[in-house]
């Protein structure tokens, strides 16, 4: 029987030859992920089992980025507990607070695997299925057991089809198609449901834009966001792991001509225009135009959602063409690892962010969850290239964040008010 391409993977992990939608499977996982906020409880858990060794110090990959440097002795403590952790285990894949946001370091670091299963406790862990595996985030407690076993149960999911098609006006970013999408399913409309993007548009896109779409399949309830691997993926990942010792062979597998969808969506987005998830829901999503004039406060550019170089270019792009950004509002720039910062160093543009007036700050969690740095205060407006805008997402209770692509947000920026790239 036909299988899509999270079926295959989940067949494969288990050691079935078929699965369908609904069946309970129990999977070996290829890479398992905590980070500093989530780590704790995991190690703390795995203690009170009384659980002394973990299934695979290779396996088990730590990255520090959510609250880096410390910015409380709470923090402190978190990672004072995860070092002593990484050194109890030998964990080989310990990234402390200089390497960025968890869902950037892994692929860079070639711990994402196309094919296989990945497990993250942090739910955009979904990033990694534009590489091919079936990535998902997963709770504290369960990856204790992951930590345990090297295993985890699942439900096998049905597969959203979304095919989309078309060429992208300059000003118009894969999140742009990522938030229309979501728009139009809604924050709940792929729960526990995989969703597959495909098509040519797909295709063409680089992998970081690829990235984007995936990174936000959890902002529609889904379990996993995966894309097809082709020639950008292999090569993408190959490269990664030569450069850090972590090559293995991996299978690219892809999903069965004739296989079932639960449900397939065309899009086409030729004429789709610049967008935004407006307060409070990642499905409030309208055109840049039907907002356009709302008075900001501050711009975000960053997150892994889009805190990559392109990501950076784009919106930099935007801020040199029209002179600099508005004196009014605060623009906090951070790339999201130190490979992006020191690329971004190498290109200048790091530079020219400083001389514009914006902050750059170190690759990190940043303002995108409201934890670190970069909060915004009562009755105060940002603009935010990540992923998540519910009520204090960024800060206060009472402040307001609309999502939108790094191109929309520079262009915010420049004006100091919500306005569309296209109308600056
Ligand atoms: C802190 C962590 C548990 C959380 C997540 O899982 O998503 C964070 O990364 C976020 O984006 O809200
Ligand atoms: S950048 Fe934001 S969304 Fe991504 S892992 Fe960090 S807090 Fe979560």
């Amino acid at each position: 029987m036909v299988m899509t391409l999270a079926e295959k993977i989940l067949a494969k992990a288990s050691g079935n030859s078929q699965v369908s939608p609904g069946d309970i499977v129990m999977a070996k996982v290829e890479t398992a992920m905590v980070h500093d906020i989530t780590g704790p409880l995991s190690v703390n858990t795995l203690k009170k089992e009384g659980i002394e060794k973990v299934w695979d110090n290779e396996k088990i990959v730590i990255p520090f980025d959510h609250q880096i440097p410390a910015d409380s002795i709470n923090a402190a403590e978190n990672h004072i507990l995860m070092r002593n952790f990484v050194k109890e285990q030998g964990i080989k894949h310990f990234y402390d607070i200089r390497e960025g946001v968890c869902h950037q370091v892994l692929p860079e670091k070639g711990h994402v695997v196309p094919g296989t299963v990945i497990v993250g406790a942090d739910s955009h862990t979904c990033t990694y299925g534009a590489f091919g595996s079936f990535a998902t985030g997963i709770g504290s407690t369960d990856m204790a057991a992951v930590f345990a076993t090297g295993e985890l149960w699942f439900k096998v999911p049905e597969t959203m089809y979304f095919n989309i098609s078309g060429h992208l006006k300059p000003e118009v970013m894969s999140k742009d198609i990522i938030l229309s999408i979501i728009g139009m399913v809604g924050a709940d409309g792929a729960t526990y449901k995989a969703a597959q993007f495909a098509g040519e548009t797909v295709k063409e896109m680089t992998i970081a834009s690829r990235m984007t779409m995936s990174n936000m399949a959890i902002e529609m309830g889904g379990k996993a966001g995966l894309i097809e691997p082709d020639r950008k993926t292999v090569e993408y990942v190959k490269t990664a792991m030569e450069k850090n010792n972590t090559a293995r062979p991996f299978d690219i597998i892809i999903g069965d001509k004739n296989a079932e969808y639960e449900e397939k969506f065309e899009i086409e987005v030729n004429d789709l225009e610049p967008v935004m998830a407006c307060p409070h829901n990642v499905d409030n999503v309208k055109t840049v135009r039907e907002v356009s004039g709302t008075p900001i406060d501050q711009v975000f550019i960053g997150s892994c959602t889009n805190g990559r170089i392109e990501d950076l270019r784009a919106a930099l792009n935007v801020i040199e063409k029209h002179g600099g950004i508005s004196k009014d509002i605060r623009v906090i720039v951070t790339p999201a690892s130190r490979s992006v910062m020191l690329k971004a160093l190498d290109e200048g543009l790091i530079q020219k962010f400083y001389k514009y007036g914006c902050v750059v700050t170190n690759p990190s969690c940043s303002a995108c969850m409201g934890a670190l740095y970069g909060l915004l205060g009562p009755k105060e407006v940002g603009i935010a290239t990540s992923n998540r805008n519910f009520r204090g997402r960024e800060g206060s209770l009472e402040s307001d964040v609309y999502l939108a692509s790094p191109i929309t947000a520079a262009a915010c920026a420049v004006k100091g008010e919500i306005i569309d790239p296209r109308d600056l």
